[in-house]
């Protein structure tokens, strides 16, 4: 991985909730609509998550063939829109909105069309509104499978922002979010 990440000095872990479920059990869609894990967004990847042990989070991703970038390969953009996802529902245990400020990726390997992969992202710490994230992600099935091998890293900044941040879109949404912002509690 390339290191033009720079964690600063003044990171805070934050705690889980007393209510956390647990690791292994099920984290919910934050949106319905939402193109990385909604499940009534036809054209989207219906990711799947499930929360891990402490901060850490697994997302799940089947790499269909309409995802294809190269041919017989992931495409790049796809594979940062799993990191993305990923690292979002990982801020989820704030119980505040966030929205993606940065994201880096390192494409270290080719995923091939038909893998099954695995994503496990988490919180590193926070600093005021910013959440440092970060996550890798490994094949776990299909023709290049190997549990031991890191195929791409990610590092993203979040900021948890307020309600108005997706009240100024309430007139382009085509359904009715759970919550005012769009963003459901764990
Ligand atoms: C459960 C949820 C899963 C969601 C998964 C999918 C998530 C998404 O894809 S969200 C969509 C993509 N992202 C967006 O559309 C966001 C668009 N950008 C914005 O709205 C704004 O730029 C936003 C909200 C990120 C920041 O703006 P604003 O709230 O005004 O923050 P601002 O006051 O400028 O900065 C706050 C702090 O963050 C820092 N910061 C803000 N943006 C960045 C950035 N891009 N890079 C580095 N630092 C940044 C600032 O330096 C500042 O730091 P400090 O506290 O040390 O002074």
């Amino acid at each position: 991985m390339s290191g033009t990440w720079t964690l600063p000095d003044d990171l805070t872990l934050p705690k889980l909730p007393d209510d956390h479920p647990g690791a292994g059990a099920p984290i919910p869609s934050h949106w319905s609509k939402c193109f990385g894990c909604g499940d009534d967004q036809p054209a989207g990847m219906a990711m799947q998550f499930t929360f891990g042990e402490g901060l850490e989070i697994t997302g799940m991703l089947d790499v269909a063939n309409r995802y294809q970038g190269g041919p017989g390969f992931i495409h790049g953009g796809i594979l940062s829109t799993a990191f993305d996802e990923a690292q979002g529902m990982a801020c989820m245990v704030l119980r505040r909105p966030v929205v993606t400020g940065h994201l880096q990726i390192d494409f270290a390997k080719p995923i091939p069309l038909g893998s099954v992969l695995e994503l496990r992202a988490r919180i590193d710490g926070t600093v005021r509104r910013k959440v440092y994230t970060s996550a890798e992600a490994r094949i776990v099935e299909g023709p290049f499978a190997d549990p031991d091998v890191v195929v791409a890293t990610s590092r993203g900044l979040f900021l948890t922002v307020g309600a108005q941040h997706f009240d100024r879109a309430k007139d382009f949404v085509d359904g009715i979010p759970r919550s005012p912002h769009g963003t459901s509690s764990v």
